[in-house]
């Protein structure tokens, strides 16, 4: 099978044709405030999508802007008596470390609109000159796109010609037509204040919100490129308009394939700044860890909508943790036998196919239209297996088969990447068998003595059916 998934644009599965470098641009934040578990899910569904592809393979070449030249951004710039720019710095950075805690692997570029105002500049006056867009305003002028010239408007977001005209983006009495959309703003009084305005042949001003995207995905993958994601709220009007401004600088259909998550919700609503009933990624990850956090935006199909409650994540969290216990198990015994020297060949091609099963049944999961809820339950079966499996296998090469196995599709969704490996305990052998005799012997004081000395050590001794296991400090407070 091959990878499929849905097409926003001809709405409906496709197999995705790539070549072996595979070009993706994803819309990234409006840097005026920290980002919310919607954002989160935006960028870890990309990134999932970005892994697998790397897993498959592929050379991924990521593009994810910032926009740092907005309305809302310029609003809290004037209202803290600051610059645009202190502001957008500011949440940019928060954001990054957000994103780090989730592991979601930094773009390749991560362009800035006021980092690129020359290259929007050239862009908009491009699209002037092929008759795609005109000026308004004398001193300072405003330039709209003229939707009526791109007689494609409307298909990927499939709406009607009467739905677009109900949609009025920005009255201007001085524009040509009610669906027109601005590529460039005039300067206003609070754009000053905020010291968000350029210099451009229509005097002082600063490019409209669609065009950064136009550009810098263009700039950074050439156009048409691969895949273009984003939240499915962008698909119009952000992206019909995107389509429209790039067909008219490129003549050609500028993106393979359109992807879109759909919502985190909160009370079967949309998370969102403006209806304010956000919570932000940092809340959650200082309550259940980074890794938890992603589980749950991960435990939905990115297609489907996720609602957020305190009980779903408790959910998430527990499941989260008998995976990360099974793959300790595993890790566990792995080191014992080792250290022990106990290991045995008595097991392995049947096992090994049983492994490989999981690793296929997980690809299949994947190529159907990313459905990690069912990967999730796959590796629940899985993580079901490793822990019967080291009850009765005592095959290093089978057990290290499926330590790697289980590691390498859960790194595909982007868990455990932080995990320590169990050391070997070879200088502590004689120990741990002493402990072992005190115990049989009931001498619980011996036993305990050793017990205590190895945990100042920050090794954590567990007593087992099969003998002594042990933990590190790390493992034992949880690294995910
Ligand atoms: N509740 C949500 N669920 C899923 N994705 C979301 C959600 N809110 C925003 N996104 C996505 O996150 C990315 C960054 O969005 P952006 O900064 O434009 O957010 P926004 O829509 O302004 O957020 P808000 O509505 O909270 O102000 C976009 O791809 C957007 O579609
Ligand atoms: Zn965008």
């Amino acid at each position: 099978m091959a990878l499929r998934m849905y097409n926003t644009f001809t709405k409906q599965e496709e197999e995705l044709k790539l070549s072996d470098t595979v070009k993706i641009y994803v819309c990234g934040i409006t840097a005026y405030d920290y980002s919310h578990i919607g954002h989160a899910r935006s960028a870890v569904v990309f990134d999932t999508l970005r892994r697998y592809l790397m897993y498959l393979g592929k050379r991924v070449v990521y593009v994810q802007n910032f926009t740092d030249v907005d309305d809302k951004i310029i609003r809290r710039a004037v209202s803290e008596g600051k610059t645009q720019k202190e502001i957008a710095e500011r949440f940019i950075e928060e954001y990054l470390k957000d994103m780090a805690e989730l592991n979601v692997i930094p773009a390749d570029y991560h362009p800035k609109v006021t980092e690129n105002i020359p290259d929007i500049i050239a862009a908009v006056k491009k699209i002037i000159e092929k008759g795609y867009a005109y000026e308004v305003g004398d001193n300072n002028k405003d330039v709209y796109f003229h939707v009526p010239s791109f007689s494609e408007y409307g298909k990927l977001s499939g709406m009607s010609l009467e739905e677009l005209n109900k949609h009025r983006i920005e009255p201007d009495p001085r524009k040509k037509d009610v669906k027109d959309f601005a590529l460039w703003k005039a300067a206003k009084e609070e754009d000053i204040k905020a010291e968000s305005v350029f210099d451009s042949p229509w005097g002082k001003g600063r490019p409209g919100w669609h065009i950064e995207c136009s550009v810098l995905a263009t700039k950074f993958l050439g156009a048409p490129f691969d895949i273009h994601g984003g939240g499915k709220d962008l698909i119009f009007p952000h992206h019909e308009n995107e389509r429209a401004q790039s067909y008219a600088l490129f003549d050609v259909e500028p993106v393979r394939y359109w992807i879109h998550n759909d919502f985190v919700t909160i009370n079967g609503e949309k998370m969102s700044k403006s209806l304010g009933n956000i919570i932000k990624i940092r809340d959650v990850i200082e309550k259940y860890g980074g890794e938890v956090l992603r589980y749950f935006l991960l435990s939905a199909h990115y297609r489907s909508s996720l609602d957020y409650s305190e009980k779903a994540m408790e959910r998430a969290s527990k499941s989260y943790e008998s995976l990360k216990n099974a793959l300790e198990n595993l890790d566990m015994e792995i080191s014992a036998l080792k250290t022990f020297e106990s290991y045995s060949k008595n097991c392995g091609a049947e096992e090994e196919k049983e492994i490989r099963e999981f690793e296929i049944r997980f690809r299949e999961a994947m190529d159907d239209d990313l459905n990690t809820p069912k990967v999730l339950a796959i590796l629940h079966e899985f993580s079901t297996y490793i822990n019967n499996l080291v009850t009765r296998c005592q095959s290093i090469d089978t057990l290290e088969t499926a330590f790697e196995t289980f590691k390498r599709v859960c790194g595909v969704l982007g868990l455990f990447e932080k995990y320590e490996r169990v050391p070997e305990l070879k200088e502590f052998v004689d120990l741990i068998r002493e402990r072992e005799q005190a115990r049989k012997e009931k001498n619980f004081r011996r036993a305990d003595e050793i017990r205590d000395l190895l945990k100042e050590r920050g090794i954590h001794l567990i007593d087992t059916p099969r003998g002594t296991r042990w933990k590190t400090d790390r493992s034992y407070r949880g690294n995910g």
